[in-house]
């Protein structure tokens, strides 16, 4: 679905990364951990076809991330939800119009229904109405992954899902991630916080793969 093979990317002059590879294979639930300004979110922005590598080659449902058009574009952005570090709400629209958004984006008009069952899944039904400022951490996590299934993506992409919530409430997004890998859906969590790795190492079988001076391993199996 997601194939990066032997990829660099650079900021300017500066090489983040080098010869790296990644396979998500349909199904597959990785976790992406690594230092802090190690490039997590750089290697997911290349996942959805944000940035585009400055070596080696990234494949998205089999098509060369350079080569993408315009419609490609907008079907990769459909298959792939990101739940993106901050959120990035548009703070005069309720939390429900923020939800619905891809599909208003997309000119694909809502079903009524499929977004009450959306805020009823991620537990914001109460909150529908309100503006992104009033949510707290939890509930603001919680609409980011509810608009980025909105549009049923084949693949989630979490940047650090569960920052700024508390253990609770990241174990609450953690099951509902869980049980989006259950349904068929590619997941990759980028994340820092190793116990939330390690409990959802019980729940379901998870590879941990670790950005750490410019290279990605698989980390150890004490993870
Ligand atoms: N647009 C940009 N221009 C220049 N440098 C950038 C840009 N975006 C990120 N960087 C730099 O690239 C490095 C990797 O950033 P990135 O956000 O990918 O790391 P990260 O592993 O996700 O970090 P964190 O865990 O703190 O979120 C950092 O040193 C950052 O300052």
């Amino acid at each position: 679905m997601i194939e990066l093979d032997n990829v660099a990317y650079s900021y300017g002059g500066a090489e983040l990364f080098s010869a790296l590879n990644l396979q998500l294979a349909p199904g597959s639930f990785h976790f992406l951990t690594g230092p802090s300004g190690a490039g997590k979110t750089t290697l997911l922005k290349l996942c959805y076809g944000e940035l585009i590598a400055t070596g080696g080659q990234v494949r998205l449902f089999g098509q060369d991330s350079r080569s993408l058009d315009r419609d490609s574009v907008a079907d990769t952005r459909r298959r792939i939800g990101v739940v993106h570090q901050d959120c990035q709400f548009l703070d005069h629209l309720s939390v429900a119009e923020n939800i619905a958004l891809p599909l208003t984006v997309a000119g694909q008009t809502t079903q009524a229904a499929d977004l009450v069952d959306l805020l009823g899944w991620v537990g914001l039904t109460r909150q529908a109405d309100q503006l992104p400022p009033q949510l707290s951490g939890g509930e603001r996590q919680r609409a980011a992954l509810a608009r980025a299934v909105i549009m049923s993506p084949e693949v989630i992409l979490a940047d650090e899902p569960t920052g700024n919530v508390d253990w609770e409430m990241s174990q609450r997004l953690l099951a509902l991630l869980v049980e989006l890998n259950k349904m068929g859906k590619t997941v990759l969590i980028a994340t820092h916080d190793i116990s939330l790795i390690r409990a959802a190492k019980a729940q379901v079988s998870a590879r941990v793969l670790r950005l750490k001076d410019r290279r990605l391993q698989l980390a150890g199996a004490d993870l």
